[in-house]
């Protein structure tokens, strides 16, 4: 009798605000915050704080109104910001088992398909970081020494520049040497800075990269089943990741034709014997998806992020000349110009390694680090965080917490010095992150910089 009567004296106008309200209701029970759930800007109905941009500045600007742990929504997705040293160090290395796992980005999730060693989670994840540590262990070892190839790429490097005339742009320069680096490992071999094959990835990567951080390109994040059919950069993001990929295959097979498993060349013939191996262990994921997967990641992590704090790099010196002529005077008193700089000069080149951290920290190139998800029911800092939740770790408030370094606004290289004159390694440089998710490049990149940066001079 009531349904009859409320359908009768409804019209479509009252139906349809009927459905809103209802749909509004299920919303707000369905995304309500638990108690102690960090605080954050009012979400708006289904979208969310979808509007708000995340970078960097941004964040910090969230971070100063809502303390060093806040939250927002994204579509249906709930997200915690951590900030400062202090609450980064207590999420990432107190808590070292609580933000294990990444979250399932959609942008991502289409390419990196949750296997390889960056986008993936658990055994599997662990099985491939365990794999790429060893590799970039052994692979700096033995008579090709990693220290050696790089020395080799500085001398190409050099050449390259000093071949120029007049002022010239460095970026696609240096993007092809830290990317031959990322190539020995992977390929065993290095591509001339002209090879036109391998600049085309490199261009399509580089395009990539500049999309990814796009709120057009983000909004597939939003509404990956309908964008899905739709033009937009993402479509741009995934033809160029499978011409990538269908690269990456191709260099699988000719590998393939003359494997020898006793003599392991690189990175794709240690990931073959690796798959023989676990073949009676499916989970752990070492077949030629995993490997295709595997290459990229060491691409896409390790190219653009050296590359670009190289190019900062070359731009402080040029901004602060005074500093860049104590690293000449310490260049020119420890090498000289008469031979190559190597790894053992470092321990005698406080200032040099001092202004090359201060770069990193300054260059901030990877400002909010990459996403990570809460493994367990977590509480930090007395806020409650439920299994799921996404948590962004702001490394750049890290990188410029007032309370860890002296000037942090201000190109300090003193920052890593002594009183007097020594390497201080400080506590608060985390452009690598912390913790079990840490980049594991870290030692490659500081090999590569050092090297790189010395031979320029
Ligand atoms: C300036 C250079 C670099 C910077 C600033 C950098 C920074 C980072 C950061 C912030 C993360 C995320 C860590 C986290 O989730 O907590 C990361 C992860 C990673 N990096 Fe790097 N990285 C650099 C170079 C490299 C290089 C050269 C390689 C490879 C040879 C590399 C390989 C990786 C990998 C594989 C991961 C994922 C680790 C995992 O999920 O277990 N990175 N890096």
């Amino acid at each position: 009798m009531i349904l009859q009567f409320i359908y009768e004296s409804f019209d479509f106008k009252s139906w349809i605000i009927l459905c809103f309200v209802l749909l509004l209701l299920v919303d707000i029970i369905k995304y309500r915050n638990p108690s102690s759930f960090p605080p954050g800007p009012w979400p708006l109905p289904f979208l969310g704080n979808v509007f708000t941009e995340i970078d960097f500045r941004n964040v910090n600007k969230l971070a100063e109104v809502y303390g060093t742990i806040f939250s927002l929504r994204v579509g249906s997705e709930k997200m915690i910001i951590v900030s400062g040293y202090k609450m980064v160090k207590e999420a990432l290395i107190t808590q070292i088992d609580s933000f294990v796992d990444r979250p399932n980005v959609p942008l991502f999730h289409k390419v990196f398909k949750g296997i390889g060693t960056i986008l993936s989670n658990g055994y599997l994840w662990r099985m491939h970081r365990k794999f790429a540590v060893s590799h970039l262990r052994t692979f700096g070892e033995g008579k090709k020494s990693l220290e050696l190839r790089i020395q080799q790429e500085c001398v190409h490097l050099c050449n390259a520049f000093r071949a120029e005339k007049g002022p010239f742009n460095p970026m696609v320069t240096l993007n092809s040497a830290v990317s031959n680096i990322i190539s020995c490992l992977i390929f065993g071999q290095r591509f001339e800075y002209h090879d036109e094959c391998y600049q085309k990835i490199l261009r399509l990567d580089t395009e990539c990269i500049q999309l990814i951080g796009s709120p057009r390109a983000q909004l597939y994040n939003v509404c990956p089943r309908l964008l899905e059919y739709l033009p937009g950069p993402h479509q741009t993001i995934f033809s160029n990741y499978k011409q990538i990929t269908d690269f990456l295959r191709g260099e699988i097979i000719k590998h393939k034709e003359d494997w020898d498993p006793s003599n392991p060349r690189d990175l794709i013939d240690n990931y073959l014997t690796e798959m023989e191996k676990k073949k009676s262990d499916p989970e752990a994921g070492f077949n030629i998806e995993g490997l295709v997967v595997t290459c990229l990641d060491l691409i896409e992590a390790g190219t653009e992020t050296a590359t670009t704090t190289l190019r900062w790099g070359l731009l402080f010196m040029i901004k602060f000349p005074e500093i860049q002529e104590k690293v000449q005077e310490e260049i020119d008193r420890v090498i000289g110009q008469s031979r190559q700089p190597c790894l053992a000069d470092r321990v005698n080149m406080p200032y040099t390694e001092a202004v090359i951290h201060e770069i990193q920290r300054f260059g901030d190139v990877v400002p909010l680090g990459f996403p990570k998800k809460a493994v367990k029911d977590t509480t930090l800092r007395g806020y409650f965080i439920p299994k799921g939740t996404s948590i962004t770790i702001n490394l750049s408030s890290v990188l410029h917490d007032p309370n860890e370094w002296e000037t942090p606004d201000t190109f300090n290289p003193g920052h890593f010095l002594t009183e007097n004159g020594q390497f201080w390694k400080r506590d608060a440089f985390m452009p690598f992150s912390a913790g079990k998710r840490a980049c594991l490049g870290e030692q490659l990149t500081r090999q590569v910089f050092f090297l790189f940066f010395t031979s320029l001079f």
